[in-house]
């Protein structure tokens, strides 16, 4: 006997009713209705390609599990989504969709079914694309639903009418169970402090104390590839949504955005898409340089910026470069960019890059010789992702190999990547030579000892790290035992009036420039 699409969708709404919280029952799945029942495959009708992305976002799991409840192994669940609410001459229009993600092998229930009676949705036929939230949601086929033929469609496109008011929009959306598409791993407590971020990190953590009402208002956070923007800004969204529940905020990288608003073009939305923007209480719009020269996204994203900032909702966006070199961007945009305030991250100085590797390997429960931390430090100078690629691959080598990270292991397993600086003269490099040419242990470089043998090799090597290195004067300390930046000047001082007085000073000199001039 076959069964009614209806009863078997009210027995998988009392299954899933009892695995999610009321509130989200509520919202996410009392709008659905059941469209029809062929064989095993179930259709269900909801009220927006956004709603579809978050069921298979977040209750894909309950849906299969009712599915398979209700019709066995071989059940099936497809979408259909309403794309056009119609008007008085128009009506609804909605495509049909399967579930975005496929079933794990084993798992029954949801996966994915060539859809039938479609034609492609997009209009160059491409395949899909990943234009949702987080969701592949591009490219399904479509087919026109006859008009009122259930009840709960005219329903939901009357309900959804009242979403082309923004103001509305505001009130009829519950924005707390909107995810944010942070990643909660970025936190201040693991974003290292240097002077590379300072700027950015205190103003980051001043408009995540205070979001909209700080002078911070928008924060543009620019800085070359891999130094930590997208660190910070999704710090900054995650340290509001702890301390301000009731705050909506929406981490979104330019070009998704980008493509949600093409998308949206396509399905005739761009109001649908402007009402859940100008519900957003923080926007964090990350890799702002990719609007340039898209002149419809550009000006959709003015019209969001205006109403978010006048309303004091806080605005942080990034970007791989200052707004003045924002070329391809409209100038009431980049004006608008300076408003607030534009602070860079830059490469980080070693001892940065040390309390990084510290604090990654901590993280990742690795135990690292300090002199393995500084030779990462060393070899790895301006990327922090590369930084943790290298620790990654010391990380891999130490668990197949079953040893401990140790230098010898470190040069080893990272030779290939760290050729380049190896090749440099670098301030071990320069120890070791110092040291050798004066018949002293390396370590009496780093170490207190007044000697004064001691100390001229001490204040040779500082000489040459100056020169031939680009540490700063605190670095070069750093690597003699902590010594402070006074004490650097004043050694490079004093072997230049050395050599300047002393002639046979000079030779040694001479003969120690040549072992690095040839390296
Ligand atoms: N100061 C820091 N402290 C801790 N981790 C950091 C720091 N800076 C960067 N990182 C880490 O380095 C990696 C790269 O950072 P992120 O992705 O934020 O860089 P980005 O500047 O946004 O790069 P891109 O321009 O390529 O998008 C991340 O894993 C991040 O956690």
């Amino acid at each position: 006997m076959s069964q009614d699409f209806r009863i078997v969708w009210a027995n998988c709404l009392r299954v899933i009713r009892t695995e999610v919280g009321e509130q989200s029952f509520r919202t996410w799945f009392e709008p659905i209705a059941p469209v029809e029942l062929q064989g095993k495959v179930l259709t269900i009708q909801v009220p927006s390609v956004y709603f579809y992305e978050f069921l298979e976002e977040h209750y894909v799991e309950e849906l299969k599990r009712a599915i398979f409840q209700e019709l066995g192994p071989e059940g099936r669940l497809e979408y259909s989504v309403v794309v056009d609410q119609g008007n008085a001459q128009a009506p609804p229009r909605a495509m049909h969709l399967p579930p975005a993600r496929k079933a794990a092998p084993g798992t029954p229930a949801v996966e994915n079914r060539a859809p039938v009676n479609g034609r492609p949705y997009n209009s160059n036929g491409s395949p899909p694309q990943n234009n949702g939230f987080g969701r592949n949601a591009g490219a399904p086929p479509a087919r026109h639903l006859v008009p009122g033929a259930n009840t709960a469609t005219a329903a939901q496109a009357q309900a959804a009418n009242t979403l082309r008011n923004p103001f509305d929009a505001a009130k009829t959306m519950d924005r707390n169970i909107v995810p944010s598409q942070l990643n909660t791993t970025y936190t201040f407590e693991n974003y290292v402090e240097g002077d590379c971020n300072r700027l950015a990190r205190s103003a980051g953590l001043a408009v995540a104390n205070k979001p909209g009402t700080t002078a911070f208002n928008p924060l543009m956070v620019y800085g070359g590839v891999g130094l930590g923007k997208t660190h910070l800004v999704q710090a900054i969204g995650n340290h509001i949504k702890a301390t301000n529940t009731e705050k909506f905020v929406l981490y979104v990288s330019a070009e998704k955005f980008t493509n949600q608003f093409i998308e949206s073009l396509q399905r005739n939305a761009v109001q649908d898409f402007a009402n859940f923007y100008l519900l957003v209480d923080v926007l964090i719009l990350d890799d702002v340089q990719f609007l340039a020269n898209k002149g419809k996204t550009q000006e959709m994203f003015f019209h969001i910026f205006n109403h978010l900032h006048q309303g004091g909702r806080q605005i942080v966006m990034t970007s791989d470069r200052p707004p003045r070199e924002l070329s391809g961007l409209e100038d009431r945009l980049l004006s608008r960019f300076k408003w607030g305030l534009t602070a860079d991250v830059q490469s980080p100085d070693f001892e940065t890059r040390i309390a990084i590797i510290q604090n990654k390997a901590q993280q990742d429960g690795m135990e690292i010789a300090p002199q393995v931390v500084e030779y990462l430090a060393h070899s790895v100078p301006t990327n922090v992702r590369e930084l943790e690629g290298v620790l990654t691959t010391l990380l891999a080598q130490s668990v197949l190999t079953r040893r401990d990270i140790d230098l010898d292991m470190a040069k080893g397993a990272l030779r290939h990547i760290i050729e380049e600086v190896e090749a440099e003269v670098n301030v071990d490099f320069i120890q070791k030579t110092v040291a050798d040419y004066f018949s002293i242990p390396v370590a009496l470089l780093k170490e207190k000892t007044r000697k004064k043998e001691v100390v001229t090799a001490r204040q040779v090597a500082m000489y040459f790290t100056k020169e031939h290195t680009t540490h700063s004067l605190k670095t070069i300390g750093y690597h003699f035992g902590g010594r402070d930046h006074a004490t650097v000047i004043h050694s490079v001082q004093t072997v230049s009036d050395l050599i300047d007085s002393d002639k046979k000073f000079k030779e040694q000199i001479s003969e120690l420039r040549k072992k690095f001039v040839q390296k």
